[in-house]
């Protein structure tokens, strides 16, 4: 029993000393951190959700984003947002951003407007706890796989954004990418704006290039940037204007994700908290 109470006071000396000399176990260690935290604090927030709402409901975002706001301090990242004004508009709106990694939930709890929930990957739902919350905050899950799935899904939630006044977050590049750009984006976003006739918002985040290696095992602190953009109008656009509703955006984020990371890798330097 002795020898039993010995393993947290030694993990509590070891993990400290392991932290302060090595960078690999930092990058672990805060990965691990994150999912764990993340699964805690869901298993926390579903029985809130189920007791304010009875189960799934929009309005238990407001629960999540309340409770996942502070974990950026616990692993060492701030948000410097700029185009705040952008996301006063009134009435359902999709939001588009790029997506590098899953850390991307804190920078859209960090703006996330009410009455606004997601488009996920179907196998988030197995996620646990997590999976669990999500479905709870009225998470709109997609088969990849599935096109003709994925756009009968997408056409059904642009009916429910009008008839329930929600507002939609998509990434439209359709999976995580830290190649340094944008990947091409996948149409749906565009699609579900025209035919809900609603305004776009396009998001972007800076590269976390200058914190987050995932091959060179670093995960440092850092500042990411988010810019919010001017809302694109999609008012009388039909299917044939998606393509080029498209190009447009990915044009104006690119050229944003370009700025805000270049002068967040030009200046370099000393990390704000
Ligand atoms: C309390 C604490 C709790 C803590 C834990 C909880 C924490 C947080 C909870 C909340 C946060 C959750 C955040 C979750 C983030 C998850 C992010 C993801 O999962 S990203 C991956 C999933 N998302 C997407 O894929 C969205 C983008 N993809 C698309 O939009 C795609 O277009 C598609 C999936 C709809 C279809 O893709 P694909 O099969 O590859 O086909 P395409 O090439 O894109 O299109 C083929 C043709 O079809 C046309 N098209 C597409 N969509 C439509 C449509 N809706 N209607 C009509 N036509 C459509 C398209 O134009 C193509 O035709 P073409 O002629 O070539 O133009
Ligand atoms: C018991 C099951 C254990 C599962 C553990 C995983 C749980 C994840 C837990 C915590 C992280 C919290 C944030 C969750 C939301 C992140 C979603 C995400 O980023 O999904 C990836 C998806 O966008 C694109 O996927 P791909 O890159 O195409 O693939």
């Amino acid at each position: 029993m002795d020898v039993l109470w010995m393993i947290p006071l030694l993990l509590l000396m070891i993990i400290p000393l392991l932290m302060c000399t090595s960078s690999t176990f930092v990058f672990y260690f805060k990965k691990f951190f994150y999912v764990a935290w993340m699964m805690v604090l869901a298993l926390i927030g579903i029985p809130l959700c189920i007791l304010k709402s009875g189960g799934r409901d929009i309005e238990n975002m407001r629960i999540i984003r309340f409770m996942v706001r502070h974990v950026k301090y616990l692993l060492g990242l701030r948000f410097e947002v700029s185009g705040w004004e952008h996301l006063q508009t009134e009435g359902p709106y999709v939001v588009i951003s790029n997506h590098q990694s899953s850390l991307d939930v804190l920078g859209l709890m960090e703006i996330l407007p009410d009455r606004c929930t997601t488009i996920a990957k179907k196998e988030l739902i197995y996620a646990g706890t997590v999976g669990l919350i999500c479905w709870l905050g009225g998470i709109v899950f997609i088969n990849r796989k599935k096109t003709s799935d994925a756009k009968s899904v997408m056409a059904d939630a642009a009916k429910t954004m009008l008839d329930d006044q929600i507002r939609l977050w998509v990434f439209p590049e359709g999976t995580r990418n830290q190649n340094g750009d944008l990947l091409p984006f996948k149409k749906g976003a565009f699609h579900l704006a025209v035919q809900a006739q609603v305004p776009i918002i396009p998001v972007v985040f800076s590269s976390y290039s200058n914190f987050y290696l995932r091959k060179e095992k670093q995960f440092k602190s850092g500042i990411i940037r988010l810019k919010i953009l001017p809302k694109i109008e999609t008012k009388g656009m039909t299917s044939d204007d998606v393509a080029s509703l498209s190009d447009k955006s990915f044009d104006l984020m690119r050229a944003a994700f370009l700025d805000i990371s270049d002068s967040i890798t030009r200046s370099n330097g000393p990390v704000r908290h």
